[in-house]
């Protein structure tokens, strides 16, 4: 199969989510992600945005409306390896090599070997010369270098990001911000991405989604229309600051809006 690179936008229609014993997890959500953009998800801990992840991954069913990915399921999406995603806890396969896992996605989406691809990839997330290392041995930031890493490798059309850079320092986080998204953007990929870092989502996104506390609903849609590439001047810029603190402003908001009522 040749890469699924290409772009594909993501469609969400009444798109809830009521776990077994009755926890709502996603209030019935409307949206439209546009194909190729980068959307930043960012809500209280809690609120559903893993669940609203994995409703789109199609790793979730939901209980209410659909998720179709350019008119598909995002169960025939995975199946054309159209998916990829790097999650909070990555799920490395432990007797395999970074440079093997990295290279197995690929197998997976049975597209054809690209080693230079690969070693690319692995010395852009800063893993070189771990190349041989097993999971077992790498720091909590090293595996989800090595996720990242196997999630670009297949060039795929939707990219999943749930906390990727969670176990990162804040140095090397701000750093693969800004290194990694020229390795998707330029492909159109439509991506999503789960963060509770408002510098992050504002130095990725082209819009940042605003979710309330559980369950998930949009409370702001804000779009960040900053030029790129955003480096080091640009995220100390008034701009990219005034949208940092609007989107603080509406989470704090979003939470006001859902507190208790005090008691008359
Ligand atoms: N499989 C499950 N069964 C039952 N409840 C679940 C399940 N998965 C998640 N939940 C519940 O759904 C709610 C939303 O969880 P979710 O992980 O989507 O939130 P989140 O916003 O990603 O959280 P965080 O920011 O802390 O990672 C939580 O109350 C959680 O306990």
């Amino acid at each position: 199969m040749a890469e699924t690179g290409g772009r594909a936008p993501i469609t969400c229609t009444g798109l809830g989510k009521v776990f077994d014993g009755g926890v709502r997890a996603v209030a019935p959500i409307d949206v439209t992600f546009a194909a190729g953009a980068t959307t930043a998800l960012v809500g209280p801990s809690g609120c559903g945005k893993s669940t609203l992840l994995r409703l789109v991954a199609g790793l979730e069913d939901p209980t209410e409306g659909e998720v179709r990915i350019d008119g598909r399921t995002p169960a025939a999406q995975r199946a054309q390896g159209a998916i990829s995603v790097a999650f909070q806890d990555p799920s490395l396969l432990p007797w395999l090599t970074v440079r093997a896992n990295v290279a197995l996605a690929r197998k997976l989406a049975r597209q054809p070997p690209d080693p230079a691809q690969v070693e690319d990839l692995i010395g852009l997330v800063g893993l070189s010369g771990s190349e041989e290392t097993r999971p077992a041995a790498l720091s909590g930031g090293m595996r989800q270098r090595a996720a990242i890493a196997r999630a670009l490798v297949t060039g795929p059309q939707i990219l999943l990001l749930d906390e990727p850079f969670g176990a990162v320092d804040e140095l090397t986080r701000r750093q693969l911000a800004r290194d990694l998204p020229p390795l998707w953007e330029p492909r159109g990929t439509t991506t999503l991405l789960v963060t509770h870092s408002l510098h992050e989502a504002v130095t990725l996104a082209d819009r940042i989604l605003v979710l309330s506390p559980r369950p998930a609903r949009i409370v702001a849609d804000i779009a960040v229309p900053l030029p790129r590439p955003r480096d080091a001047r640009l995220t100390d810029s008034a701009e990219f600051r005034a949208l940092v603190a609007r989107a603080s402003q509406a989470l704090a908001q979003g939470d006001a809006d859902n507190a208790p009522m005090a008691a008359q």
